[in-house]
């Protein structure tokens, strides 16, 4: 077709130039517009994440936000082939890609490229026509990725109308792996969304949504995650709306990028959970609940201007649902669920309440939903005309037609109970024993052959055998509630405990994208962590508080008993000598519960000292009535160690007995006073410093010191108890360890230009470790 000759050409870096295609397919001599069009706002932010990759001056090069992770992963990789290509478009009037291959070429035997069409995040992607003349797609997997094919037959042989079909994977001569697939002549989502910013009208997004989740329901069937679920990835083939690129984020591995946390896919449709390294199908939901409020707005419900901005989003955000209509409204809320659990399990369940059958499905209550049979009917007919199509096509060239036309060997019915790993720990399982049960009751009643007579009958004697053995019966019931809830409360915890999206999860998302990281300063790490503890639910919230409580009080336990053996190894050891530690031992231990409490409540923000330390007054308050109360009731002298250097006729009347015996006010008024002086909120934030500051410790005891030359009480008991809080608190609330912010993606800097000066050294002293 001459495009060698007339249209392309070699750039500057060698590569060859790739004309695009119109709006209908056709190839011409502009840019290629697929790869280039987007909204404003995100040409900003590519252009300048390539302007800091490059460390250049932002180009107005234009690439798809889909190929943010393109640029990062090359990037990381060290690929020099991405590089080059963005090099080649830095020239503001290059808005073309070059490719390694020219048309003509032969890398692949049997076939022959036709031309460029475009770049992705795994590599260049080509027109090519097999020998016998298959028009095929070939895309090229670049950047030394290791392309892991066990297992990848399973993809190979999946055949449905809504999914690009996945021909072969093959390698070249120099063992580059190629994969074959279907060549889709129309636009993908992504042009289509971005010439309506607004979204699409109500018929189209029926249709493309109907199609996706046809697809992506046929890949969940057969045990597969897209994985990569994005507009990017979804075409009109001629009317037929196909999703691609499903399976090669599985078969083609990282190990050479750093691993499992490496991922593919666009942030804007990241499940949070994939921060975690949890891939089940519910990511896909998440992805489609992400794709429907795009066709319904044209907008993705969690933007942001640095990859770690929409990660966190992701993770802590609400979507704003306000401009979406029901019953899409619902089923978009319920799509975006923080926890996989909450979210759909099944694509069906999800049309369902849509009101949109799978082709050749009816819905959950059996029946084509109203107004469908409007989309549903072109679809079936396209559907058929696809066939036909594809059935020519495959006697065209007899090569192709095995891989494309072989049965599927796995379950292809959705219903087929397939649940990944991640969702199947979730279903409490004595739960899901008893309502497999009652519904296999059910169906067994259903498909009794008796008149309905005859069933009223059956039920009575039923209902009759239950009442007359109420009474072992309910007594059971009752036992098995017993154990049952705070089993069920617990296990939920713990779920909840285990499913929180920490910061660290982020950064590791952020980082499997990433750009070359620099390690964060100390108060960016705050800061980015304050958002997640923040975002941490009630239930989480509270399974740490117990953990720390429980932590405390052992800790105080053993603090105790080691004063006491240290204290007592010489001496008699009876009531009268062991009441003073268990005095001592009681004291902090409310004190550190009452502390870890209000630490708990605390960690949100940074917060502000006075209410703080007016809050701490009132909990010392607290104390020092419990203490004087302690002492009162194991009958210990309250006089004891008020030796001071001040002379005790000067103590008021009014908190010490005859100038020297400490009455409740003065125990009051000293602990008031030593819980006001400290900033305890500091040791027991989980980002403080150190687990245990030893600082903080000697802080609290000197203090304890200084307030007892003004308002004295029994010592060292009150010296003991200071230190033995500020050690009981600091071992039992949570610690993040600060060495987790060794690194971020760079690209989360884009707003904010890095200043030296906020390096660790420029926080406020104090700021996290210590009580003071
Ligand atoms: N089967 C196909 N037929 C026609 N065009 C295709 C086909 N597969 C991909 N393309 C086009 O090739 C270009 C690159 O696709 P590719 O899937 O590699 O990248 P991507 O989806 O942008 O990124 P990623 O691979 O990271 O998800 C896109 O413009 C896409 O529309």
């Amino acid at each position: 077709m001459g495009w060698r000759s007339k249209n392309a050409g070699k750039n500057d870096s060698g590569r060859y130039v790739a004309p695009a295609r119109d709006q209908h397919g056709a190839w011409n001599q502009q840019p290629d517009a697929s790869n280039h069009c987007f909204s404003t706002r995100k040409h900003r932010i590519m252009t300048a994440l390539l302007g800091k990759l490059r460390n250049a001056k932002p180009s107005s090069v234009a690439p798809a936000p889909d190929t943010l992770a393109t640029a990062a992963s090359a990037s990381r990789s060290g690929s020099p082939s991405l590089e080059e290509t963005h090099a080649s478009q830095a020239s503001p009037h290059s808005k073309t890609m070059s490719f390694a291959y020219p048309p003509g070429s032969t890398p692949l035997p049997r076939y022959t490229i036709r031309r460029g069409i475009g770049i992705g995040g795994f590599g260049e992607v080509y027109f090519a026509v097999s020998d016998a003349g298959k028009e095929v797609a070939l895309k090229r997997i670049q950047r030394n990725l290791d392309v892991e094919l066990r297992g990848v037959s399973h993809c190979l042989n999946l055949k449905h109308p809504n999914l690009v079909a996945l021909y072969d994977i093959c390698r070249d001569e120099s063992n580059q792996a190629w994969v074959v697939m279907e060549y889709v002549a129309g636009k993908n989502l992504r042009q289509v969304l971005d010439e309506s910013p607004n979204g699409l009208t109500e018929p189209e997004v029926r249709r493309w949504f109907t199609a996706i989740a046809a697809g992506v329901d046929h890949l969940h069937g057969a045990g597969l995650v897209h994985r990569d679920l994005k507009p990017g990835n979804v075409f009109d083939d001629l009317g037929i709306v196909k999703v691609g690129d499903y399976g090669l984020s599985k078969f083609i591995s990282a190990s050479h990028r750093g691993g499992h946390t490496e991922s593919v896919g666009t942030f804007h449709y990241m499940a949070p959970e994939i921060g975690r390294g949890e891939y089940g199908r519910e990511i896909d939901i998440y992805a489609l609940g992400i794709v429907l409020y795009e066709l319904q707005t044209g907008t993705v419900p969690f933007d942001g201007e640095s990859c770690h901005e929409i990660i966190v989003k992701h993770m802590t955000a609400s979507p704003d649902l306000s401009r979406i209509a029901e019953p899409y409204r619902t089923v978009i809320a319920k799509c975006l669920e923080k926890d996989p659990a909450k979210r759909y399990q099944r694509i069906v369940e999800m049309t369902d309440a849509i009101g949109v059958a799978l082709p050749g499905r009816a819905n959950a209550i059996g029946i084509q939903p109203r107004g469908s049979n409007a989309i549903e009917e072109p679809i079936q007919a396209t559907l058929a005309n696809a066939r036909e199509h594809r059935a020519t096509k495959d006697v065209a060239d007899p090569s192709h037609a095995e891989p494309a036309v072989v049965t599927p060997t796995l379950p292809t019915h959705p219903a087929v109970p397939n649940r990944g790993p991640q969702t199947r720990h979730r279903d409490e399982p004595f739960a899901r024993a008893v309502r497999d049960s009652l519904s296999d009751l059910e169906r067994w009643w259903q498909s009794l052959d008796h008149s309905p007579g005859a069933k009223a009958f059956l039920m009575l004697v039923a209902v009759f055998v239950l009442i007359i053995n109420t009474h072992w019966l309910l007594p059971l019931l009752t036992l098995i509630g017993f154990i049952y809830v705070p089993y069920y409360i617990v296990r939920q915890m713990i779920l909840h405990v285990s499913q929180q999206p920490t910061y660290a999860q982020a950064q590791r998302l952020a980082s499997a994208h990433a750009v070359p990281s620099r390690p964060l300063t100390r108060s960016q790490w705050r800061a980015h962590m304050r958002t997640d503890l923040r975002a941490k639910h009630t239930i989480h919230r509270a399974a740490e508080l117990s953990t720390s409580w429980i932590t405390a009080i052992l800790t105080t336990l053993v603090l105790g008993i080691g004063a006491g053996v240290i204290g007592l190894r010489s001496g008699d050891v009876d009531a009268f000598t062991l009441a003073p530690y268990g005095s001592i031992m009681a004291i902090v231990m409310i004190a550190s519960l009452a502390i870890l409490g209000l630490g708990k409540l605390w960690e949100r923000d940074e917060g502000e000292s006075l209410p703080r330390r007016v809050a701490l007054a009132g909990i010392g308050a607290g104390v020092g009535v419990t203490a004087y109360a302690v002492n009162q009731f194991l009958m210990l002298p309250l006089d004891v160690g008020l030796a001071r250097e001040i002379d005790s006729t000067t103590l008021p009347q009014a908190l010490y007995m005859g100038h020297e015996i400490p009455r409740a006010s003065a125990m009051v008024a000293h602990f008031a006073l030593l819980f006001a002086s400290l900033r305890w909120w500091k040791p027991v934030d989980p980002l403080r410093r150190r687990r245990l500051s030893l600082w903080g410790v000697a802080v609290a005891v000197v203090v304890e010191w200084a307030i007892h030359q003004v308002l004295p009480i029994p010592q060292p008991a009150g010296m003991l108890v200071a230190g033995g809080i500020a050690i009981a608190i600091q071992l039992s609330a949570p610690w993040i360890n600060p060495t987790r912010k060794s690194t971020v993606a760079e690209r989360s800097k884009l707003r904010q230009p890095s200043t030296p000066g906020s390096s660790p050294a420029s926080e406020p002293i104090g700021q996290a470790g210590g009580v003071v």
